[in-house]
């Protein structure tokens, strides 16, 4: 497997500012994990001009194309925040955006969307997919409001089962019918682990975890 030099500098990055850490975390799924990536922890103005510069640069290597960006409560409201901003100054594409509130408003401008409207063709723009159902409930909100999903944006695919046997990407691919871009992989993490020699005493626990949650495809 070849690691680009972009994802190299995402994974340093992540390990740097504590975005990617191991230890013992309980996932949304129930799976307890070994690791987690943490995007709350960008929490510098610099540091989530970076990000956002990652994000920006995986959607414009993917080809997809898309009217507008959409980035789920919670943490997708900084991503996408960041990621709109970067794709602007660094890649000169200027994307309306937008963000849901969990809970619908019923006064001011009430709803549960704020920004721009979601129509057209709608990227979203997410921090981590596990088991695959923060996508599939997100994806409910931009097809609810007739819009069409153009793709999804990742920091990390954990590479690990959802609903099934098949990888949650793959199911989710499979049944939205569109492409799932991730900056970087488990498996690119583990490889530049290993690579690095960084973090070496967390590399079995990690294969274990692999075993247990990980798919062939
Ligand atoms: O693929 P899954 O198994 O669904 O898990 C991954 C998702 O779960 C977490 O979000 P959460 O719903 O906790 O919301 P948050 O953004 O408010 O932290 C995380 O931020 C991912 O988006
Ligand atoms: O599956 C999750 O809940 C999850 C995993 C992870 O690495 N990071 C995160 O924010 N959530």
């Amino acid at each position: 497997m070849t690691l680009l030099a972009h994802q190299r500098e995402f994974i340093t990055f992540a390990l740097e500012h504590q975005v990617l850490r191991f230890g013992d975390f309980t996932l949304k799924s129930g799976r307890r994990s070994p690791y987690f990536f943490n995007a709350g922890q960008f929490d510098t103005g610099a540091t989530l001009a970076g990000l956002g510069r990652f994000y920006a640069a995986a959607i414009e290597a993917s080809g997809t194309g898309a009217d507008m960006l959409f980035g789920p409560a919670y943490k997708g409201i900084p991503l996408v925040a960041a990621t709109a901003v970067q794709l602007f100054e660094a890649h000169g594409r200027d994307l309306p955006w937008a963000f849901n509130r969990k809970e619908a408003k019923d006064h001011g401008e009430g709803g549960s969307i704020v920004g721009r409207p979601l129509a057209g063709r709608v990227l979203l723009v997410d921090d981590v997919i596990t088991a695959g159902t923060a996508v599939r409930e997100a994806v409910g909100i931009v097809r609810d409001a007739g819009a069409e999903l153009a793709g999804i944006v990742v920091a990390i695919d954990r590479q690990e089962r959802g609903q099934g046997e098949l990888s949650a990407i793959g199911e989710v691919e499979r049944d939205l019918g569109v492409t799932v871009t991730a900056i970087v992989t488990l498996d690119q993490v583990v490889q530049h682990l290993r690579e690095t020699g960084l973090h070496a005493e967390h590399l079995p626990a990690l294969e274990t975890y692999r075993a247990t949650y990980a798919t062939g495809s």
